[in-house]
């Protein structure tokens, strides 16, 4: 196998998500796609923060398993049904946040509605603060292919568009390529804390 060339990017990006306390006590998953039919994604239980190209996995996108054996991320199969699903996917990243978490409570209906911030535009195709971006909210589960199966539904309402939320979990979001995944969760959790911010100070 050659060298993936975002490799390099991903573990970077993961140790940054770590700094953060975006992916405290082993929480969260990362990958780049490997081609048409491959990814590598992070083996399960490791530290996020702390990786090393030797914890990523390759994984057949078909069966969401790794050829070696080893254990890839519990959470493999959404992935694999990003890359499968958006051929434009080149990053996937999973964290969890304590604002994506509790966001994701707070909010009880089925998507996170932002307008009205500037920093919406940090989001690809985003053009105005005009503009509402909708993050759809699934209910958290244990049985990762009946939630990619409710995910996959749901896209027949709305195709995906940068992210979504998992109630009480956190967030997946992606991009064409690492740098656009880095962006569009920074931007992500920025939007986030504003919106709690917000609601905070405005209620009653
Ligand atoms: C710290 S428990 C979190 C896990 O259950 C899971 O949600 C997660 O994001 C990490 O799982 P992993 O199998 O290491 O990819
Ligand atoms: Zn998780």
């Amino acid at each position: 196998m050659t060298e993936n060339l975002q490799l390099g990017a991903l573990l970077a990006a993961c140790h940054w998500i770590g700094q953060k306390g975006w992916s405290p006590a082993t929480g969260g998953n990362m990958s780049v796609r490997e081609g048409d039919k491959h990814c590598l994604i992070t083996e399960s239980g490791k530290d996020k923060g702390s990786l090393t190209a030797e914890d990523f996995l390759l994984v057949e996108l078909e069966s969401g398993l790794a050829p070696s054996g080893r254990r890839p991320s519990a959470e493999t199969g959404l992935h694999t049904m990003l890359y499968s699903r958006y051929p434009e996917t080149g990053a996937v990243l999973h964290t969890h946040s304590v604002n994506s978490t509790v966001l994701s409570r707070v909010e009880r209906s089925g998507a996170l509605v932002l307008e009205g911030y500037e920093m919406q535009k940090s989001l690809s195709g985003q053009t105005t603060h005009l503009d509402q971006v909708v993050i759809p909210i699934f209910d958290n589960s244990q049985d990762i292919s009946a939630l990619v199966q409710k995910i996959i539904a749901s896209t027949e309402r709305a195709p995906l568009q940068y992210g979504f939320l998992l109630r009480g979990h956190g967030l997946t979001c992606w991009g064409r390529d690492v740098a656009e995944a880095r962006r569009h969760l920074e931007g992500l959790e920025f939007l986030f804390q504003c919106e709690l911010q917000r609601r905070l100070l405005e209620a009653k």
